[in-house]
């Protein structure tokens, strides 16, 4: 059976994020990422700081060790990374969830597509602005919403703004797939802040802002604006 590295494994805990905000979830954290995001609140995941942690598993494995942290107290786990993505052998992970009826959402920037994104029940696709540095294949992109608006899954799009010039971006992907439930998700500039008190004073302030652009722009009519929710109840700590 082909593995899965897996670089962390956490919850029960709530979806901080998104189209499922709140969701009482399982996060299982893949590693290895395509690309480098400047501000990437997950680094441990590609920059070898963490490489230690890497278990290669099988599905049967990743179920085990949920079943182990979250008993019977949880029916939906979230695929994060890293970008999951790069990995054709969560087929069967997937499976096998589905198999013990649970929920899957997944995470990803929409820079690589695999067959099995259909079978995921709340799939984020991220693009990324240009506040990360990276550059968006908008070929790639197209040919994935294209794909999964043909289908009936559920979908969303979302883009983490930092300033203004990511927020130009957000209007330009919201304005390319219109159709698509549309996110915008305050950036978190401060991700090596431990206190927890500056950092949601920092992010409060950001989220005001964002709200006002939302608010002020006749482009973004129909989206949704949202903090990083585990961030200000946690700060910057991994594994919530
Ligand atoms: C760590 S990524 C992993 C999944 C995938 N690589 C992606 O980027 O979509 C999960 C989510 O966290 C967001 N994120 C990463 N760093 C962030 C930060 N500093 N502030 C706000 N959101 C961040 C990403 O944009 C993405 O939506
Ligand atoms: N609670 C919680 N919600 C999240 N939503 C997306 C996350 C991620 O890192 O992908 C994340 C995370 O790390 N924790
Ligand atoms: S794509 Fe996601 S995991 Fe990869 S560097 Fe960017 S935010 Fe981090
Ligand atoms: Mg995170």
């Amino acid at each position: 059976m082909e593995r899965i590295p897996v670089i962390e494994m956490f919850g029960p805990t709530i979806q901080g994020e998104g189209m499922v905000i709140g969701q009482k979830t399982m996060f299982v954290r893949t590693a290895g990422c395509d690309y480098r995001c400047r501000w990437c609140d997950s680094s441990f995941t590609w920059d070898g700081s963490a490489k230690d942690e890497v278990k290669q598993m099988t599905a049967e494995d990743i179920w085990q060790q949920l079943k182990q942290l979250g008993g019977d107290r949880f029916n939906h786990v979230t695929i994060s990374g890293g970008n999951p993505a790069l990995l054709k052998g969560l087929r069967a992970l997937i499976s096998l969830l589905k198999e013990h009826n649970m929920r899957i959402g997944l995470e990803t920037q929409g820079s690589v597509w695999q067959d099995w994104f259909y079978d995921i029940d709340d799939l984020t696709i991220s693009p990324k602005p240009p506040s990360s540095n990276m550059k968006t294949n908008f070929t790639m992109l197209d040919t994935i919403m294209e794909r999964l608006t043909a289908h009936r899954g559920h979908v969303s799009l979302k883009v983490v703004v930092f300033d203004d010039e990511d927020f130009a971006y957000a209007k330009h992907v919201h304005q390319r797939y219109p159709t698509v439930p549309f996110y915008v998700q305050v950036g978190n500039d401060h991700i090596h802040e431990a206190d927890d008190v500056t950092l949601r004073l920092q992010l409060l302030q950001k989220l005001e802002w964002l709200v006002d652009k939302v608010v002020q722009s006749k482009e973004m009519n129909n989206v949704r604006v949202l903090p990083q929710l585990h961030t200000l109840l946690w700060g910057n700590r991994r594994g919530v």
